[in-house]
């Protein structure tokens, strides 16, 4: 079974959501780099918020080489678009477990969205399936964000593939003593709940500065930050497919919200399921159903659809009434 989360983070209890009864700017964020086909990503993203309802917009910080024709797309599909400028890690040798991964630094630039007290980051090439708006009445002063996965070969070069360890199985292979102690909890950076903050902001930028950059790039460098703030949840918000041939165990696809396409040759708009691993029955039935939700033009942005004006109340009298799996967060000690 999947290890046991610590108690004090999410565990959906069906109890009516306790929504934040203020004023507050939510919204979900993506990252979108080049004029390549992610904008398809970002697009089927919007297209599936829309289909679970979300009550939030979908902010898209886009960077400069993204083309007019893009941006326009994603207007038209109710995103709000902001240009962010690329943030580059100190100069380095080092070899990224993806060479693209260079501009995923660009990603901490979200931090400095100040207008939104709390967001829910999503990659472009996820795909949220149920409602996931109650992530955002998470307690402030953590960092959710779903466990990663250190079996597939793109953790070559870390010690704990060398040892067959992987924190979705601390049990199988226990860390060496002589090793030290076992790697602290580690997550995956294509999902997590965060409060956008200028003194975030300011800090991870100085850090970053005088931080060696290693093969995960940015996942690498927010775990380090976010070490004594992170909250892990369950996987059911963040599906790392490998966890379908590596963790079989930890996962029940029948209640997965958000699919994450992340595993070489999984992304749905280049499929072509010739990778390894990619001619499994669950794999083409998920990308299937991500193209779906791209190709069905009811779920395009109408001009009758509610402007995304960037900014969203909370709506306690009419949401708490509608019973929705409810975060209960255990009362925990303030954040570091
Ligand atoms: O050419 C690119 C590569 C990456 N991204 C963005 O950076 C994120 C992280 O890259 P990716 O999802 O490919 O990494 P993975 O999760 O597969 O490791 C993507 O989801 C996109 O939001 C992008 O916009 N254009
Ligand atoms: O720049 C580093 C990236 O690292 C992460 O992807 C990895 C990670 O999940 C590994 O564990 C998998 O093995 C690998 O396939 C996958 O690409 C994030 O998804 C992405 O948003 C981004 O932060
Ligand atoms: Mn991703």
């Amino acid at each position: 079974m999947a290890p046991e989360v610590p108690v004090d983070v999410c565990t959906c209890t069906g109890k009516v959501a306790t929504l934040n009864t203020g004023y507050s700017k939510r919204a979900y964020i993506t990252f979108l780099a080049g004029n390549g086909d992610y904008v398809k990503g970002v697009v089927g993203l919007a297209k599936g918020l829309r289909k679970v309802k979300s009550a939030y917009p979908l902010v898209v910080a886009i960077l400069p080489d993204v083309p007019e024709e893009h941006r326009e797309i994603l207007r038209s599909q109710g995103c709000i678009v902001r240009q962010i400028e690329p943030i580059y890690p100190p100069q380095n040798q080092i070899q990224f477990a993806m060479a693209y991964y260079v501009i995923n630094y660009s990603k901490l630039r979200i931090w400095n969205f100040e207008e939104y007290s709390k967001m829910v980051y999503l990659d472009a090439d996820i795909q949220v399936y149920e409602n996931i708006d109650h992530l955002l009445d998470a307690a402030d002063g953590y960092f959710y964000a779903v466990m990663d996965c250190f079996c597939e070969k793109t953790w070559s070069h870390s010690p704990q593939y060398s040892i067959g360890y992987c924190q979705q199985c601390p049990k199988k292979v226990t860390w060496p003593t002589e090793m030290g102690s076992p790697p602290p909890l580690y997550f995956n950076a294509g999902m997590f709940v965060f409060e956008p903050s200028r003194l975030t902001y300011e800090s991870l930028l100085e850090t970053l500065q005088i931080t060696p950059p290693t093969p995960f790039a940015e996942q690498d460098f927010l775990n380090m930050f976010f070490q004594r703030m992170y909250k892990p949840i369950p996987p059911l918000y963040n599906l790392v497919l490998a966890m379908l041939w590596r963790h079989p165990e930890n996962v029940e696809l029948e209640k997965v919200k958000v699919v994450h396409y992340c595993a070489a040759g999984s992304k749905p708009w280049r499929y072509t399921g010739k990778e390894f691993n990619m001619d499994r029955e669950d794999i083409k039935m998920l990308v299937a159903k991500w193209w779906d939700i791209y190709n069905d033009e009811s779920l395009d942005f109408k001009a009758e659809d509610p402007v995304p004006e960037g900014e969203t109340f909370s709506r306690p009298s009419i949401m708490a009434a509608m019973p929705e799996p409810a975060i209960s967060y255990l009362p925990a000690p303030s954040a570091a």
